[in-house]
């Protein structure tokens, strides 16, 4: 029993009761008609899959006109329908004529029961993977603009970030390959996304691909994709992810993380330009626009030889080096403010103001883990919050993670040392024993530190 409405139309009794008879022992619902009028009702009504439509309506009417008729109207309303029109021996002319304005096939009456079958199964299938296109359609064009509307989430405008955002608006147009190289947490990803919106192929797929999450085995199939049996598992044929990206860009993040064997075989792809998928041997051409990046010093692993070079230069045309977030001035205050809102948006609550010793704190932070890290805090400190703001204690910032705030006090220590001997060296008109004593110090230890500060 397959699982579909049919919608059989037709002014003869007798047709609709041998449509009837037969069609409700192989589809779950049949709905018979007699009038093509009730359509709209009909259509609205209930979710129909395929209808049956007679091509004449009116006594001794044998044109076909009506059919033709009713065949656009029902089309006008949804153009995924699946009409079969049902025609006389001899009209075939007239079919034709349907299946160039939309209909999906036509049978001849009186109908064999076999045939009939046979028809509507075949439009069923069809039925079913163009509802499927389509959905897949709507996806994809809800991610785009989900993208879209992202465009311009870049927040920030320290000189840092701004020169970075040059660098992107000049190279986003062109189909470069570029490499985005940062600590974790600084933003590549959204670069990434930045750079595919900014470019020619922003209508096209943007396809992401975790290289530090594939494992050897993993990664030939889901970036090449693979040939019915061409493994164990392997049942069907399946595109890989360069050939899904296909007038986009694959975004190829983690690509310090690949072992020198995977980055021999992506070397290969890019230098090509052409894929082949496993246990097939055509080669098939790619056209995709490569975004690649990295938190490891790809130079540095070139001079140990456990990153390639040539492979190096065909990634890297153009370099974005992100600032970490501690080297970007203000705009750790203007993306605190940024999560604080959003957050409170998503806990209802209000906590959009950030106090000033709380500020203090985020600028003197040194943020490790850069804007992800940032994020966090702000989250948990919109949810711990007790008032509409948040406070020092709300942050729980780890006291490890202060360096520029240690570095200035050790400073201030040394200067102090430094001051009180050359004080005491004056007082005592440069004797070391007396000033040795009125410091507390052996003469062995002023002198250690008269070298150390010169004096
Ligand atoms: N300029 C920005 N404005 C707003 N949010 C940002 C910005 N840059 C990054 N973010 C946010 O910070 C988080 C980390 O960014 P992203 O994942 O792009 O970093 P990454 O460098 O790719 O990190 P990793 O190296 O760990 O993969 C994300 O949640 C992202 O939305």
């Amino acid at each position: 029993m397959i699982n579909a409405t049919i919608l059989v139309i037709d002014d003869d009794d007798d047709i609709l009761l041998s449509a009837r008879l037969f069609l409700k022992s192989h589809f779950s619902q049949v709905t018979t008609c007699r009038s093509p009028k009730e359509i709209n009702v009909l259509l609205s009504r209930n979710e129909v899959d395929i209808i049956l439509l007679d091509m004449n309506y009116q006594k001794g009417a044998s044109d076909g006109r009506e059919g033709l008729y009713w065949l656009e109207h029902i089309l006008s309303v949804d153009r995924e329908y699946v009409v079969i029109l049902m025609t006389a021996y001899g009209n075939v002319e007239l079919a034709v004529r349907a299946i160039k304005k939309g209909a999906t096939d036509f049978i001849l009456k009186p109908w064999e029961n076999e045939k009939l079958f046979a028809t509507l199964s075949a439009a069923w299938k069809l039925r079913q993977s163009t509802r499927k296109a389509s959905r897949l359609e709507k996806i994809r064009s809800s991610l785009q603009s989900d993208l879209a509307n992202r465009a311009g989430a870049i927040i920030g405008s320290s000189p840092a970030l701004l020169g970075v955002q040059r660098t992107l608006g000049k190279v986003a147009p062109t189909d470069a390959n570029v490499l985005i190289l940062g600590e974790n947490g600084t933003g590549k990803q959204v670069f990434a996304h930045e750079l595919h919106q900014l470019s020619n192929r922003r209508n096209q797929v943007f396809m992401h691909v975790d290289l530090g999450a594939l494992n050897e085995n993993l990664f030939e199939s889901e970036l090449f994709g693979y040939a019915k049996g061409a493994f164990t598992d392997a049942r069907d044929d399946k595109p890989g992810r360069f050939e899904l990206a296909e007038g986009g860009t694959i975004f190829l993040d983690e690509i310090g993380n690949l072992s020198l064997p995977l980055q021999a075989k992506l070397l290969t792809v890019l230098q090509n330009r052409t894929v082949t998928r496993l246990g097939e041997s055509r080669e098939r051409k790619i056209d995709v626009r490569l975004i690649a990046a990295t938190n490891m010093p790809l130079d540095e692993m070139v001079a140990k030889g456990t990153f390639r070079q040539d492979l190096l230069f065909r990634i890297n045309t153009v370099e974005l080096l992100l600032p970490p977030l501690r080297q970007r001035g203000d705009d750790v205050l203007e993306l605190a403010a940024h999560f604080a809102n959003a957050f409170s948006t998503r806990y209802h609550k209000d906590c959009r103001t950030i106090d000033p010793q709380a500020a203090r704190l985020i600028q003197q932070y040194a943020w490790p883990g850069n804007i992800r890290e940032l994020q966090h805090v702000i989250e948990r400190a919109v949810i711990m919050a007790d008032d509409d703001r948040i406070s020092e204690h709300d942050l729980q910032l780890r006291q490890t993670h202060f360096p520029a705030a240690a570095a200035a006090s050790d400073m201030q220590l040394e200067e102090m040392e430094r001051l009180m001997v050359s004080n005491a060296l004056n007082k005592h008109k440069g004797n070391i024993s007396k000033a040795a004593g009125e410091l507390g110090l052996t003469r062995a230890a002023l002198y250690r530190r008269i070298e150390k500060f010169g004096l």
